[in-house]
């Protein structure tokens, strides 16, 4: 099964300029024709700069936006024309937005959803228990939502979006503004969620850590359009084709001067390098250390994903 389809799906706003004669209507793309298909359970990441289109494809996803052109299907349904269906369906969570009731404790916004989402009291209790447990809620369980800290409120916020069992969760930007234990947590959980319950995670974050942890696919847009699909270690290993070599040494480190090698530390016993293996490739460093001194350790990392995801915008930039 398909969580989401998506086929030529566009969106363009049209801003007014200026007064009277003066004034102009421009057209913004904000996204342009995106193809799409997001398999049942799986966990992506949907990025991209600052403008690029995501919320806007969310809020299309969603049913909150009807877009200009083009086909959608999540979960067999059409968002726009199935909102109230497709709601039983979903979950959604947007960082910037609180979506709970800021004066009632997480406990009345549960039981509010319950009711709302008519969900089986008997159920209900079950599946609340649980999301108490594992998004550790009771702490602050009986504290209304506008005392909360960012990282609870977050938790709470996510718990709150799963009570009714959504098969898939859209999540736009859900750690922003967390400490780096509370970011943490929440990625924790968004995993073991995708993993355990095989729910099918849509995330949009800025944070490669989010990214990392959460997805096992990323999606790159850049003006709305899709610039790079595919599996994050792939990602990783195509764009750049760097990694990291970390060599400890018995005796004094060597000078390693070898094309697409590149120093990046070196202490008397120890050496960093980036190699870029498109030029050399792994091996043939690797058995040239070996040669050049006596090697304790050696480590072969990724580049970070920062890096790649910097690489990957600047390359995209008209
Ligand atoms: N309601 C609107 N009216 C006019 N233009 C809009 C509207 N909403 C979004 N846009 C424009 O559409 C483009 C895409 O915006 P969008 O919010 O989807 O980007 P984003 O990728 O989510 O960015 P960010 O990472 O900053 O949240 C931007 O140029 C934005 O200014």
């Amino acid at each position: 099964m398909t969580a989401v389809e998506l086929e030529n799906l566009r969106k363009t706003f049209t801003l007014t300029q200026g007064w009277g004669r003066g004034r102009k209507q421009t057209e913004v793309v904000a996204v342009d024709d995106i193809t799409l298909t997001v398999p049942d359970g799986q966990a992506i990441a949907f990025i991209g700069p600052n403008g690029a289109g995501k919320s806007t494809t969310i809020k299309m996803l969603t049913g909150i936006l009807y877009p200009t052109s083009g086909y959608a299907s999540v979960l067999g349904l059409n968002p726009w024309k199935n909102r109230r269906e497709l709601a039983y369906q979903i979950g959604v969570v947007f960082g910037q937005r609180s979506q709970l009731w800021y004066h009632l404790p997480p406990r009345d916004t549960l039981e509010l959803l319950a009711r709302i989402y008519n969900l089986d009291r008997q159920e209900y209790i079950k599946r609340r228990d649980i999301l108490v447990e594992r998004f550790d809620l009771r702490p602050f369980w009986h504290t209304p939502v506008r005392k909360l800290s960012l990282g609870q409120r977050m938790r709470a916020e996510v718990a709150a979006s799963l009570l009714h069992a959504p098969r898939l969760l859209f999540l736009d930007e859900p750690t922003i503004g967390l400490d780096v234990i509370a970011r943490q947590e929440l990625r924790d959980l968004i995993r073991e969620w995708n993993r355990n319950e095989n729910i099918t995670v849509f995330l949009t974050s800025h944070d490669a850590g989010d990214i990392e942890r959460v997805a096992q696919r990323v999606v790159v847009i850049n003006h709305g359009r899709v610039v790079l699909d595919d599996k994050i270690s792939a990602m990783r290993r195509d764009y750049l084709g760097a990694k990291i070599l970390s060599v400890r040494f018995h005796d004094t480190a060597p000078q390693i001067t070898l094309p697409g090698v590149t120093e990046l530390k070196k202490t008397e016993y120890a050496l960093k390098l980036e190699v870029n293996t498109r030029i050399t490739p792994i091996e043939a460093v690797m058995s040239h250390i070996l040669q050049a001194g006596s090697v304790a350790d050696i480590a072969i990392e990724d580049p970070p994903l920062e890096e790649v995801i910097a690489h990957i915008y600047s390359q995209a930039a008209p």
